[in-house]
Formats: C-alpha cells, sequence, structure tokens
C-alpha cells in the first residue's frame, strides 16, 4: 500500500460573473497518484497545469471558492479535516513554491518545528544551514530580512527538520544558486533513502530525473503519464504519452523543438483527450472521450494509441 494515495481527484472553482451569476471552472479532474516510502514522486507540468493545486489539496489548504471531490489516503487512512489537524507540518510536511508562507513576524530560527528536544534540535539545524549554505546568523532573521533564495532554503530546512515522513516541494529550488539546488536535491534524496515518501513538484524535468525514481507528467489538470525516472532519455522513445515526449524534446540539450498550441482552459469544456489539438497522432477517436488511465510497460499512460 502507498503512502499517499490520490484517487481521481478533481478540483472546481466557484468564480461570480456578471452581477451575482455564479459559474463553476473545473480546473482538475479524475486525477490518480501514489507516493510510496522511500521514494521520490516528481510531478512536471507547465504553469497552470495544477501542480500547487494538487500540493494544496493533500494538506487541506485549497482556497475557500474551491471545491474537491475524489480521495486523498495517507497510510490507507482518509485524510480528512481531522487527520490533516494531526499531521500537517510534522507528519505531512509542505515546502510552499512562494516564501510569503514564512511568517513575517516570527524569527527564522522559530519557524523551524522539530520533535527533537533543544539540544539535538539546534545541531541539526547548524547541520541543515550549513549544508544549504545559510550562515548561523540567519537564525535570528526576520523572513523580511532574507532573499529570494535564502527564504526558499529557511522552507527546504523547516520541511527537512521536521522528521515527517511525507514531504511536498513545491517547487523548491527557484532562486537558489546552482550548487545549493543540488545540495537540496541530494538532501530530499537523502529523506527518502531514510524512508521518506517525497512529492517533488517542479518545472524542471532535468532536475526531477536526477532525484526521482517515477515521473508523474500533468497536462490540464490530469496526470497523462507516470514514467519510471529513467524512461526520459534519448529521445524520449521510452515514453508513452506524446505530451512527455513533446516536453522532453523541448528541452535545449533534446532538440528544442518547441510545442505548438497552448494548454487548454478546463472551462472550454472539452470532451476528448485533453491534448489532442496539439498531437500530432490524434485521431477522430481522440476528440470523443477523453482516455482513462491504463498501465503500460510499467507505467500509466492516459492517451488512446500509446504503446
Ligand atoms: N483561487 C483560484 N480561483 C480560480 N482558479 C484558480 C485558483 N487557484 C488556482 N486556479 C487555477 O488553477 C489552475 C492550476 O493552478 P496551479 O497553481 O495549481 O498551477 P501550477 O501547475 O502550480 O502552476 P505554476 O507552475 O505556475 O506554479 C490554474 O489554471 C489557475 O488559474
Ligand atoms: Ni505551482
Amino acid at each position: 500500500m502507498a503512502l499517499l494515495e490520490v484517487t481521481q481527484l478533481s478540483i472546481s472553482f466557484l468564480q461570480y460573473t456578471k452581477g451575482s451569476r455564479q459559474q463553476t471552472v473545473t480546473v482538475m479532474e479524475n486525477l490518480d497518484l501514489a507516493v510510496n516510502e522511500g521514494e521520490i514522486v516528481a510531478v512536471v507540468g507547465a504553469s497552470g497545469s495544477g501542480k500547487s493545486l494538487l500540493a494544496h489539496a493533500i494538506m487541506g489548504i485549497l482556497p475557500a471558492n474551491a471545491v474537491y471531490s475524489g480521495s486523498i489516503r495517507y497510510g490507507g487512512e482518509l485524510l480528512d479535516e481531522h487527520l490533516l489537524r494531526q499531521y500537517r507540518g510534522n507528519e505531512i510536511a509542505l515546502v510552499p513554491q512562494s516564501v510569503t508562507y514564512l511568517n513575517p513576524l516570527m524569527r527564522v530560527g522559530s519557524q523551524l518545528q522539530t520533535k527533537l528536544d533543544g539540544k539535538a534540535q539546534a545541531s541539526e539545524r547548524k547541520g541543515l544551514f550549513k549544508r544549504l549554505g545559510l550562515g548561523e546568523h540567519v537564525n535570528r532573521l526576520f523572513p523580511f530580512q532574507l532573499s529570494g533564495g535564502m527564504a526558499r532554503k529557511v522552507l527546504v530546512s523547516t520541511a527537512a527538520h521536521s522528521r515527517s515522513r511525507l514531504i511536498i516541494a513545491d517547487e523548491p529550488t527557484p532562486g537558489m544558486h546552482p550548487a545549493d539546488v543540488a545540495e537540496a536535491l541530494s538532501h530530499f534524496k537523502q529523506l527518502a533513502e531514510e524512508g521518506c515518501a517525497v512529492l517533488f513538484i517542479t518545472h524542471d524535468i532535468e532536475a526531477a530525473i536526477q532525484i526521482a525514481n517515477r515521473v508523474a507528467v500533468i497536462y490540464a489538470g490530469a496526470v497523462v503519464e507516470v514514467a519510471p525516472a529513467s524512461d526520459f532519455q534519448g529521445e524520449g522513445e521510452q515514453l508513452r504519452h506524446p505530451y512527455s515526449k513533446a516536453l522532453w524534446q523541448a528541452l535545449p540539450g533534446n532538440g528544442f523543438i518547441p510545442i505548438a498550441g497552448s494548454q487548454p482552459s478546463k472551462s472550454m469544456d472539452l470532451q476528448g483527450c485533453l491534448f489532442a489539438d496539439r498531437c500530432m497522432s490524434a485521431v477522430d477517436s481522440c476528440m470523443s472521450k477523453q482516455p482513462e488511465p491504463r498501465q503500460l510497460r510499467g507505467g500509466t499512460v492516459r492517451c488512446l494509441h500509446a504503446t
């Protein structure tokens, strides 16, 4: 059994249009994803594809106008509000995408929570700060005194320090120096080796495949493929979904071939495959129904034609 199991997750937003008329915009539909203990699953996809919403749904911090359905299980138990209150910040930690999640009124040191006692906590924090290239004085600073890169390192330390079994890292490294990025990534790797389950959300496929066991490719609010990280190689011939292949081939080192068109908005109410209008192999049957996820060569794919 996976430590984290997200099944058929759909998220919609209630929005007011003209006057007091309400409309519902669905931004995620029937998303499935699982993360095992000791495993890093990377979630990659374009901006607006729903990566942060997935993280926020798991943490139970979706915006007030969001409605969701589906189930999120942790260790087999339904992760409801009651369980989340118990687990959030200790058993389950989030490295948020925005540094504004740091409490502006608290010194950095006081924001690093841990189950350890004072002395052990201080020595672990010192080790972490050193590893990530943060000076000791940072402990006494307030968030407004940090640069963007420093604030991110503090957020990474917070999660690493929390002794969580599940760590959700939402774009944890932008703004960091390349050497510090490598250090932060290796730290996540180490946490997984110690048995943590890590959900690593990123735009950066190259970073993802460096540390992840499996990579989930998300497109317009749906996981279109889950592949072993080792399938991202060569010209992407091992990959299953046309979008994963296109993402891979769009990288500067792999041909730099842009993907024509843009990610659809769910408000367009598409019936068929979400990628169909950008897909070179799309045929009529792709337009009528969104393909269900199916197992293929040790991964999963949502494409009728994938082989
Ligand atoms: N409060 C909200 N009300 C309405 N729509 C929202 C709200 N929050 C997010 N969305 C929409 O949900 C979609 C997914 O957003 P999300 O932040 O999860 O994307 P993302 O994949 O994390 O993008 P990025 O890579 O830029 O961080 C977007 O189309 C966004 O406009
Ligand atoms: Ni995001």
